[in-house]
C-alpha cells in the first residue's frame, strides 16, 4: 500500500468545451494534494472557488484536463465504468443536501441494502450489517421500514453517512455535509463523523465553505482561492496563523458575538480584499 491513500497531482479541469464559441474555461488549474489513510484533509474555500470540482473529480463524475488522480497507488485519473463500479467500494460520497440525495420511494432498510448486495452480501448478511449500520449513526431499529421524508434533515444525513459506509469504504468524499443544517445538528453529524474515524480508520476529503467546521473536524487544511492552492498545513497552524492573506481573510469572515470586534474585523477584511486585488491586478487576472 502506497503511504497515501488519495494523490492528486496538477489536477487540472476545465469547463464549457461544447460549443463552437464557447472558450474552455479552466477551473482548476494545477492542484495536488494528498490525504493519508484515516486522515481528514478539509479543503476550504469561497462560493466558485472550485471545492466541489475537485470532490467530483476525485469521484469520476467530471474529467480533468490534465494532472492525475491516485487511490492507494492506482492511477485512477481516466478509470473507466467497470474500474469506478470496483473503487465504489472503497470510495463513498456524502452530499449536502440530505433531502435531494435519498431516494424518497425507497425505505430506508432498501437505502442501506442496495450498496450492501451490489458488492456481492448475501441478503441475510445484508440484513444484520443494516443493523449495525443504523446503530453505528444513532437511528432507531425502527427506522429500517419508514421513507425517507419521515426523518428530519439531521437524521437524513446520519442516513446518508450509513449508506457512505456500508460497503466499509476507505475515503469518503464529505461535500458540505453539514451546511444545510441547523448549528446543534451540525455540531452532533461532525461528532458522528469523527467517532466513525475513530472506529473504522475511514479518510475524509472534507470539502466546506466554513473554516470554523472544516478546523473542527480536519487534521489538516488545504485553502482553494479561485483554482488554486494557495496554502496547506496543519488545521491549528493554518487556521491561527496563516499565510496567505486570503486565508486570513476568510478566518475574519467568521462571525463573533462582540459587535465592536466583528465591525474591526469586517473593516480588516475589506482591507485584505483589497490588497487581494491589487495583487491580482497586478498579476493580470481576470477580475
Ligand atoms: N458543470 C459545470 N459546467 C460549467 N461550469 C461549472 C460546472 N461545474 C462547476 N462550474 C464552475 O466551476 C467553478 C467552480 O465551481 P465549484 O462548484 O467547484 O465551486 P465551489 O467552490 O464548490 O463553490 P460552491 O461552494 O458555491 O459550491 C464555478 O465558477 C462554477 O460555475
Amino acid at each position: 500500500m502506497s503511504e497515501q491513500l488519495l494523490s492528486l497531482r496538477d489536477l487540472r479541469v476545465s469547463f464549457g468545451t461544447r460549443g463552437v464559441l464557447r472558450k474552455p474555461r479552466e477551473v482548476l488549474h494545477g492542484v495536488s494534494l494528498d490525504v493519508a489513510a484515516g486522515e481528514t484533509l478539509g479543503v476550504v474555500g469561497e462560493s466558485g472557488s472550485g471545492k466541489t470540482t475537485i470532490g467530483r473529480a476525485v469521484l469520476g463524475l467530471v474529467k480533468p484536463s490534465g494532472g492525475s488522480i491516485h487511490f492507494d497507488g492506482t492511477d485512477i485519473t481516466a478509470a473507466n465504468a467497470a474500474k469506478r463500479r470496483r473503487l465504489a467500494r472503497d470510495m463513498q460520497v456524502v452530499f449536502q443536501d440530505p433531502y435531494s440525495s435519498l431516494n424518497p420511494t425507497m425505505t430506508i432498510g432498501e437505502i442501506l441494502t442496495e450498496p450492501l448486495v451490489t458488492q456481492g452480501s448475501t441478503a441475510r448478511d445484508a440484513r444484520s450489517r443494516v443493523r449495525g449500520l443504523l446503530d453505528e449513526v444513532g437511528l432507531p431499529l425502527g427506522a429500517i421500514d419508514r421513507l425517507p421524508r419521515e426523518f428530519s434533515g439531521g437524521q437524513r444525513q446520519r442516513i446518508a453517512i450509513a449508506r457512505a459506509l456500508a460497503p466499509s469504504p476507505r475515503l469518503i468524499v464529505c461535500d458540505e455535509p453539514v451546511s444545510a443544517l441547523d448549528l446543534t445538528t451540525q455540531a452532533r453529524v461532525l461528532e458522528l463523523l469523527l467517532e466513525i474515524q475513530r472506529s473504522t480508520g475511514v479518510a475524509y476529503l472534507f470539502i466546506s465553505h466554513d473554516l470554523a467546521v472544516v478546523r473542527h473536524i480536519s487534521h489538516r487544511v488545504a485553502v482553494l482561492y479561485r483554482g488554486d492552492l494557495v496554502e496547506t498545513g496543519p488545521a491549528a497552524i493554518v487556521t491561527k496563523t496563516p499565510e496567505h492573506p486570503y486565508t486570513e481573510r476568510l478566518l475574519l469572515a467568521a462571525p463573533v458575538a462582540d459587535p465592536a470586534a466583528q465591525e474591526r474585523r469586517r473593516a480588516e477584511r475589506v482591507r485584505l480584499r483589497e490588497e487581494q486585488r491589487a495583487r491580482d491586478e497586478q498579476a493580470g487576472a481576470v477580475l
